[in-house]
């Protein structure tokens, strides 16, 4: 069992209610309703800038050449791919860029992203990438368990496809392994309660985040 499977079963009940939440639930059988799809595209965009600058801090706290390679294609990942999916899926939804910049964070975006960095700042390279682990490798667990459910004419197509895509999983495996990797190096046996405790909050955060978009009223 890897180290992303042990926090997973250690954090079972927080992570389903993640993974396995409504709005993923109503996205997959196409019942979602658009404004908690909009209201998610949009905030999901603030999250990205964020999520790009805990993937910097990562950088940061790396003390070798190859972590630091790891983490800058983290970036690079975000900047110059995810991102620019994600302005285009926007566009097609209807959201402008203008929108995209001139709406505030909701208080669940602040208290996720917040948080990640908080733990990145205060702790070290395992703890930072302990608290990033949900956001990819759970965004790429939706997207294979709702891709072979869907027919391409379905709403949410799109966000599934590219979740679900080959790309996406292949960045999800490399995190999968680094997380490993990170943790045979950095996490005496003693340290697994605290990252796992640490790992549930982040998928509470993330099942927060879904949340937000459910109660999207417009
Ligand atoms: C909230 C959230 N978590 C994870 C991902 C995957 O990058 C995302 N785009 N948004």
């Amino acid at each position: 069992m890897d180290i992303f499977e042990r926090f997973k079963t250690a954090a079972r009940a927080d992570w389903d209610s993640y993974v396995d939440h409504a709005f993923v639930r109503q996205m997959a059988d196409g019942t979602l309703p658009q404004p908690a799809f909009r209201e998610y595209l949009v905030q999901d965009y603030l999250f990205l800038i964020q999520f790009a600058r805990a993937n910097a801090l990562a950088i940061y706290k790396s003390r070798t050449l190859a972590d630091m390679r790891k983490a800058q294609s983290a970036v690079s990942a975000i900047l110059d791919v995810e991102m620019d999916l994600h302005v285009r899926l926007c566009a097609r939804w209807g959201i402008s860029a203008q929108e995209l910049e001139a709406t505030p964070e909701h208080a669940a975006t602040v208290a996720y992203t917040r948080f990640v960095l908080d733990r990145g700042a205060a702790g070290d390279l395992l703890e930072l990438n302990v608290a990033l682990s949900p956001c990819v490798i759970g965004y790429a667990e939706i997207g294979r368990t709702l891709l072979p459910k869907i027919s391409p004419d379905h709403p949410y197509a799109e966000w599934i496809g590219e979740y679900g895509g080959d790309a996406y999983q292949e960045i999800a495996a490399n995190a999968r392994a680094y997380l490993d990797d990170l943790a045979r190096r950095f996490m005496p046996a003693n340290r697994f309660d605290e990252l796992a405790s640490l790992f549930a909050a982040a998928s509470r955060l993330e099942a927060d985040f879904w949340q937000m978009g459910l109660d999207a009223k417009d």
